[in-house]
C-alpha cells in the first residue's frame, strides 16, 4: 500500500526519510552542548545538507532548549522542524509551543517499553505505558498531523508487548512509528526481526514510516541501521559525525555514503547533497571543539589519504584500486598522497611533479629519494617544504667535487667539540678529525682540512623548513674569494649536517665559478 505522508506527501518505497538528531541526541553527548547561536549556524547548515527532519532539541529540558527549538522552528526552512517529549501532558505541550512557528512540524513523543525500563526506570506497570503511548500520541496529534513515537529501549522490548504499543500508537494517530536500539544492544539479525515482524503484524504498519535509530555502542549502529532499512524502515535517525549518548549514534555521513555506494545492496534514494557533508562535519566540529578521530570514515582526515607507497602507486595508475567513492562527492578537495616512511618512487616522482620540479634525471631522483627515505624514517611528518629543500639540495649537487659522506660531532657544555666528517672529493671518501670552538666550527675545520682553500666565511645562517623540534634546519653558508662571492644551502634535520651540506654547496659554487674564469684551475 502507497504511504501518504502528512509532510512528505505520497511516498515513493525506496525514498528514505533522514531525520537527523545532531540537535537533540547528537547534543546529548557529554561536552556537546550548543548555544542558541550555535544550534542556529548548525540547523541552517544541516537544511543545507539537506536533511529531512531536523530533531532540533528536547523543549521540555530548559528555557535554552525551548528557545532553540522556537527559532529554528521560526527561520530554518526546508526541513521538516521536530521537537522531543516524554508521554506527559507538560513536554508535549511544550514540544508543541516550540515547533509552532515552523512551516512543516513534527513531535516525537516516546516512552520506555522495555521489561527493564518499565520495572526500574518509569516504575509502571505494561499497561500503564499502553495507556501513556495512546494518551501521549493523541495529545500531540493537537499539535500537528506529523507524529512520530519511539519505543524506548525497543530492541530489548518483548516483542508481543512492541506489537501492541506500535499498533495503539498508529490507531492514535502516530505517522512514524521509531524502534530505538537504544543502548547499542542490537546485532544487524535483531533490527531484520523486529522490522519485519513489526511490518507484517501490526495492522495499519503499512501506511506509515518505520524509523531506525541505533546507538553505537558495539560498533554496529550504521550495520544495524541499514538492516532495519532492508527490513522495511524508511526513516535513518542519524546525527553528523555520529555524535550522541555514550558511543554515539549512527553517523549520518557513513549511512548515507553506504547508500549512495552500494546500491546493489541498499536501493534506496535520499535528498542529502553530499558534496556538503565535510564542510557540515567541520563546522560541527569547531562549533563543538571535539575533532573527529583521523581514520573516521568519510570525514576523517586519513579517509582519503594514502602514504603506502604500493597504495600510492595504484592510486596513481587508477584511483579506483584504492577509493570506493571520490573525495570530491562529500566535499574534499581531492585525494592525498602523504610522504612519509612507507611512500615509494612513483608517488615521490608524482609529488615532485606537482612541486613543479620538470624531470631533474634519475640518478638525482634517485639520491633524492634515498635522503627522502632516511628523512622519513626521522621525522613522522614529511612536509612538502622538506621535499623541496632536499631536492634542491640533491638537484644543484649533481656534479660536484666534493660531496658530503657522513658527519659525528660531539659537543655539550663539557666536551671540547669535535668533528669526524668524510668527504667524497673527485670520486675518493677521506676523512678528517678536528676540533673547533664549537660542532660547527668544529665541522668547518674539518672541511678545511680536506679541502684546502682560501675563501673567507661572511656568513652563516640556520633557519628551520617547517614548525616543531624534529622540523628540518636550512643553513645558508656565503664565502667570498677574490671578490666572488657565493651561497649555499643544506637542509637536514641535524642542524650541523645541514650546516656540513650548506659549506660543501658553498664551495663546490666557487670551485665551478673558478673553473669558469680561470678554466686550467681545477685543483684546491
Ligand atoms: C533515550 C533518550 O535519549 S531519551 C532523551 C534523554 N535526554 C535527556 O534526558 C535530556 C533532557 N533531560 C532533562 O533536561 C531532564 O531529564 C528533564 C527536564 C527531561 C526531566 O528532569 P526531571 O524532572 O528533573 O527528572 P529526571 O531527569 O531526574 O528523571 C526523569 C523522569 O522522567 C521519567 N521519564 C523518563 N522517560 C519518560 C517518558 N518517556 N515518559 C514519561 N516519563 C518519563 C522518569 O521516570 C523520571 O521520572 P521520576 O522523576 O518520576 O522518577
Ligand atoms: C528518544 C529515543 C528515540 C532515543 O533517543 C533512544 O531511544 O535512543
Amino acid at each position: 500500500m502507497t504511504i501518504i505522508h502528512p509532510n512528505f506527501g505520497t511516498m515513493d518505497a525506496s525514498r528514505v526519510i533522514i531525520f537527523d538528531t545532531t540537535l537533540r541526541d547528537g547534543e546529548q553527548s557529554p561536552g556537546f552542548s550548543m548555544n542558541l547561536d550555535e544550534k542556529l549556524r548548525m540547523a541552517e547548515t544541516l537544511a543545507e545538507l539537506g536533511v529531512d527532519v531536523l530533531e532540533a532539541g528536547f523543549p521540555v529540558a530548559s528555557p535554552g532548549d525551548f528557545e532553540a527549538v522556537n527559532r529554528i522552528a521560526q527561520s530554518i526552512k526546508g526541513p521538516v522542524i521536530c521537537g522531543l517529549a516524554r508521554s506527559g501532558v507538560a513536554d508535549i505541550t511544550r514540544a508543541g509551543e516550540a515547533i509552532r512557528p515552523a512551516e512543516r512540524k513534527r513531535i516525537h513523543t516516546f516512552i520506555s517499553t522495555s521489561p527493564l525500563h518499565m520495572k526500574y526506570k518509569l516504575r509502571m506497570e505494561p499497561d500503564a505505558v499502553l495507556e501513556a503511548v495512546i494518551a501521549s500520541v493523541t495529545l500531540a496529534r493537537n499539535f500537528t498531523d506529523d507524529v512520530e513515537w519511539s519505543a524506548e529501549d525497543g530492541t530489548r522490548t518483548d516483542m508481543e508487548f512492541l506489537l501492541r504499543c506500535v499498533e495503539a500508537a498508529i490507531k492514535a494517530g502516530a505517522t512514524t512509528i521509531n524502534i530505538p536500539d537504544t543502548v547499542g544492544y542490537a546485532v544487524p539479525e535483531d533490527m531484520t526481526r523486529i522490522f519485519t515482524t513489526v511490518r507484517e503484524k501490526v495492522p495499519g504498519a503499512d501506511q506509515i514510516i518505520l524509523s531506525s535509530h541505533c546507538h553505537n555502542d558495539l560498533g554496529l549502529a550504521v550495520a544495524n541501521t541499514l538492516a532495519g532499512v532492508r527490513a522495511g524502515a524508511r526513516q535513518i535517525e542519524c546525527t553528523i559525525n555520529g555524535i550522541g549518548e555514550r558511543a554515539g549514534n549512527a553517523s549520518l555521513e557513513e549511512v548515507v555514503m553506504a547508500i549512495r555506494t552500494r546500491p546493489d545492496a541498499n536501493p534506496y534514494h535520499h535528498n542529502i547533497e553530499t558534496t556538503r557533508i565535510l564542510r557540515t562535519s567541520k563546522l560541527l566540529a569547531t562549533i563543538t571543539g571535539f575533532d573527529v578521530q583521523p581514520n573516521k570514515a568519510i570525514v576523517g582526515r586519513n579517509a582519503f589519504a594514502h602514504e603506502s607507497g604500493i597504495h600510492q602507486d595504484g592510486m596513481l595508475k587508477n584511483a579506483a584500486t584504492y577509493e570506493i567513492m571520490t573525495p570530491e562527492s562529500v566535499g574534499w578537495q581531492k585525494t592525498s598522497l602523504v610522504m612519509g616512511k612507507h611512500s615509494g618512487r612513483a608517488a615521490f616522482r608524482d609529488k615532485l611533479s606537482l612541486l613543479g620540479y620538470g624531470d631533474i634525471g634519475d640518478n638525482a631522483l634517485n639520491d633524492a629519494f634515498r635522503r627522502f627515505k632516511d628523512l622519513a624514517d626521522r621525522k613522522k611528518i614529511v612536509y612538502d617544504e622538506d621535499i623541496v629543500a632536499l631536492v634542491d639540495d640533491e638537484v644543484t649537487r649533481g656534479h660536484q667535487r666534493v660531496k658530503f659522506v657522513s658527519l659525528e660531532t660531539w659537543g655539550g657544555s663539557k666536551a671540547k667539540p669535535r668533528a669526524l666528517l668524510e668527504l667524497e672529493i673527485d670520486g675518493v671518501i677521506q676523512s678528517a678529525d678536528c676540533l673547533g670552538d664549537g660542532p660547527v666550527d668544529a665541522t668547518f675545520n674539518a672541511i678545511h682540512a680536506l679541502f684546502p682553500h682560501t675563501a673567507n666565511l661572511l656568513l652563516f645562517s640556520v633557519g628551520a623548513v617547517t614548525e616543531g623540534t624534529d622540523a628540518q634546519a636550512r643553513c645558508t653558508v656565503r664565502l667570498e674569494e677574490d671578490g666572488k662571492m657565493v651561497d649555499g644551502q643544506g637542509a637536514d634535520t641535524d642542524t650541523i649536517v645541514a650546516a656540513a651540506r650548506a659549506y660543501v654547496h658553498a664551495l663546490n659554487k666557487l670551485i665551478t665559478k673558478r673553473t669558469r674564469s680561470e678554466p686550467a684551475a681545477l685543483s684546491a
